[in-house]
């Protein structure tokens, strides 16, 4: 029987502050001023968020007195990262803001632990759980690695700004979140199967975010401030979880290998959070639980793509991307095993699940 391996030293760092509302962006002055002697700022953007709201930030800080260096990122690589935290040091920068979606903040991220510095977390839309976590989810060769960056000193999430965002990217956190269901069932499975490490409180307090957001979906649907508001606590509590766990485990499974092969195998990959739900419907699949047909309705529901063509990509694309899932991650056991899916079973189960053109609806809802 597998050894149960334990974390010999279990150290979690968490933010200091945390700031949810309506406006909430102009606060960040104070924040700096509460949270150190912070003069100079490097704030990491990417480009359309720095075309619709870069200005007014950087105006906000500079009428305050702070000095500002814009980086506009626009791949999330190690070498842009590491490119911006040596010009973060040229400009002497005492902290880093990531400012914008998913890339920027993870940017932002590792160029903080690249140049030893803090960073505060002020995201544009509620896409993604890395508002919160302390790893960064980088390009490599094999699709992203998710490395160890800084936990955000702070978390500045400004809902009037986050509900302007398009509506989808919205939507694509919730779907983030849902992928909580089977990632947990992954590391569960690692658990069981392999000895790994599995820590209950942090997949309980990742479960919990994606339970939650399934009893808001009315609310959801709208996606008004309410709806920002419920769905940005639930990506803040996802990010805690991988915080205590000290690894994506608990927000990141076999639903996450598929959307990371799926970015590397199709031409123009869905966002993030749209892929990653798809994924959790096959995945919960495979796990054996009737919950994956709950997860379709309540994403139909809410206007969140199911199908290979919904995501704008090939039914061939999807096929290809559950077979090269395992071999994305390999040290991270989950459902898709350690040989991964043959191409029958692959298929099968992309059309049991009505991803791809499907007889499969007949088992679903
Ligand atoms: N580290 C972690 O723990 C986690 C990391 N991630 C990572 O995050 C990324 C996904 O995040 P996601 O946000 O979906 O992707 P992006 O950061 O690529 O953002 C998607 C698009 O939305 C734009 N955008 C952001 N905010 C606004 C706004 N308010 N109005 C208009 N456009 C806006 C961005 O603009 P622009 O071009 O200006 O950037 C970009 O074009 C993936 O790389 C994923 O791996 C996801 C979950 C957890
Ligand atoms: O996207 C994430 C959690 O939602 C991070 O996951 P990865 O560890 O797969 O990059
Ligand atoms: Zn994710």
């Amino acid at each position: 029987m597998a050894v149960t391996k334990v974390r010999p030293v279990h150290e979690i760092t968490l933010m200091k502050k945390v700031i949810v509302g309506k406006g909430v962006v102009k606060r960040i002055p104070e924040v700096l001023n509460e949270l150190g002697h912070f003069k100079n700022i490097t704030v990491v953007t990417g480009p359309n968020v720095y075309s619709k709201w870069g200005k007014e930030l950087k105006d906000l800080l500079e009428d305050k007195g702070f000095q500002i260096n814009v980086e506009i990122a626009k791949d999330a690589t190690k070498d842009v990262a590491l490119e911006i935290a040596r010009a973060s040091e040229e400009f002497k920068s005492d902290i880093i803001i990531g400012f914008g979606g998913g890339k920027a903040i993870d940017i932002a991220k590792y160029a903080a632990k690249a140049s030893g510095k803090e960073v505060i977390s002020v995201p544009t839309a509620a896409s993604h759980d890395g508002i919160t976590s302390p790893f960064s989810s980088l390009k490599g060769v094999n699709g992203p690695t998710s490395v160890r960056a800084v936990t955000p000193i702070a978390v500045i999430a400004d809902t009037s700004i986050i509900v302007k965002a398009p509506k989808r990217l919205n939507l694509a956190g919730v779907g983030d979140i849902l992928g909580k269901f089977s990632a947990v069932r992954d590391w569960r499975l690692a658990h069981r199967l392999k000895g790994e490490y599995y820590g209950s409180y942090a997949a309980s307090l990742a479960l919990m975010s994606a339970k939650h957001v399934l009893k808001y979906v009315d609310v959801l649907k709208r996606m008004n401030e309410e709806g920002v508001r419920i769905l940005v606590e639930a990506l803040i509590s996802s990010g805690v979880a991988m915080c205590i766990a000290g690894s994506s485990r608990p927000a990141s499974g076999s639903e996450h290998l598929f959307s990371h092969a799926l970015d590397i195998i199709a031409n123009r990959p869905a966002l993030h959070g749209e892929q990653v739900a798809v994924g959790s419907i096959m995945m919960l699949y495979l796990h054996g639980t009737e919950l994956w047909k709950k997860v379709r309705r309540i994403m139909r529901i809410l206007g969140l793509p199911t199908t290979a063509k919904e995501l704008g990509v090939k039914d061939e694309h999807i096929i290809e991307a559950l077979l090269m899932a395992h071999k994305i991650r390999p040290e991270r056991y989950t459902i898709l095993g350690e040989e991964g899916l043959t191409r029958e079973a692959a298929e099968r189960l992309a059309k049991v699940t009505g991803v791809i053109d499907d007889k499969g609806d007949e088992e679903g809802d």
